[in-house]
């Protein structure tokens, strides 16, 4: 068990710092990589895990404080598992917008059936940049890709991604909602688990 009072995320994503500043509440200050750096590593690694790992021992290096890394992505069915580990970059770095038009190209004319997608989180704990025993969490969340784009909240695919549980898009999802059944709730409530704050 460690006792964490301020961590940094290896993210340049707001989304992300939002969803995982609210799972953690108060007792621990999130602080974005960004205070220290615009710049952003190369994802090199070929899975989640590596380049969660990679994203926090960069940023734990820069920040001299412990980091934690999100490495998240949809697998879709259909696409054989893809965008995956490359869904930020689906559309050659051309944004959400993009990689949302992208995909939805990609399943023109696929019925319903054989729209399956999961989200996937792998969350990374550094301590310091050699720590040799990081600390991961995995969650995911199936769903369905939508055929065409719904609802305001959240980001990235998540207009395009309907939640069974609920029967809406994670998009129409409210923040508090989607933070309660996400991939990256999930994952976060192991880390908690582990962490000893719950
Ligand atoms: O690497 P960092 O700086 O953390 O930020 P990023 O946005 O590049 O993050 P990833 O490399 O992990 O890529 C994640 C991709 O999956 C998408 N994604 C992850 N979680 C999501 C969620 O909860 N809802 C919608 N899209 C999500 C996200 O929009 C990106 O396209
Ligand atoms: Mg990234």
């Amino acid at each position: 068990m460690m006792n964490i009072k301020q961590l940094v995320l290896a993210s340049h994503n707001a989304g992300k710092l939002k969803e995982l500043q609210a799972m953690l509440g108060d007792s621990v200050q999130l602080r974005s990589i960004g205070e220290w750096s615009k710049v952003e590593p190369e994802e090199t690694g070929l899975s989640f895990v590596e380049n969660a790992i990679l994203k926090a021992r960069n940023a734990t290096r820069i920040s001299g404080l412990p980091a934690l890394a999100d490495d998240s992505g949809l697998a879709v069915d259909f696409l054989g598992g893809a965008p995956g580990i490359y869904s930020a970059r689906y559309a050659d770095g051309k944004g959400d917008a993009a990689n949302n038009a992208k995909l939805l190209d990609a399943l023109k004319d696929v019925p319903e059936a054989e729209r399956g997608a999961q989200f996937v989180c792998v969350l990374a704990l550094v301590r310091h940049a050699d720590d040799p025993l990081p600390i991961l969490c995995e969650g995911l969340w199936h769903g369905r890709i939508l055929t065409a784009a719904s609802g305001e909240h959240g980001f990235g695919y998540d207009p395009l991604f309907w939640v069974p549980e609920r029967d809406v898009s994670s998009a129409e999802l409210s923040p508090a909602d989607k933070n309660q059944i996400s991939h990256r709730a999930r994952a976060m409530d192991l880390l908690r688990q582990r962490l000893g704050l719950k």
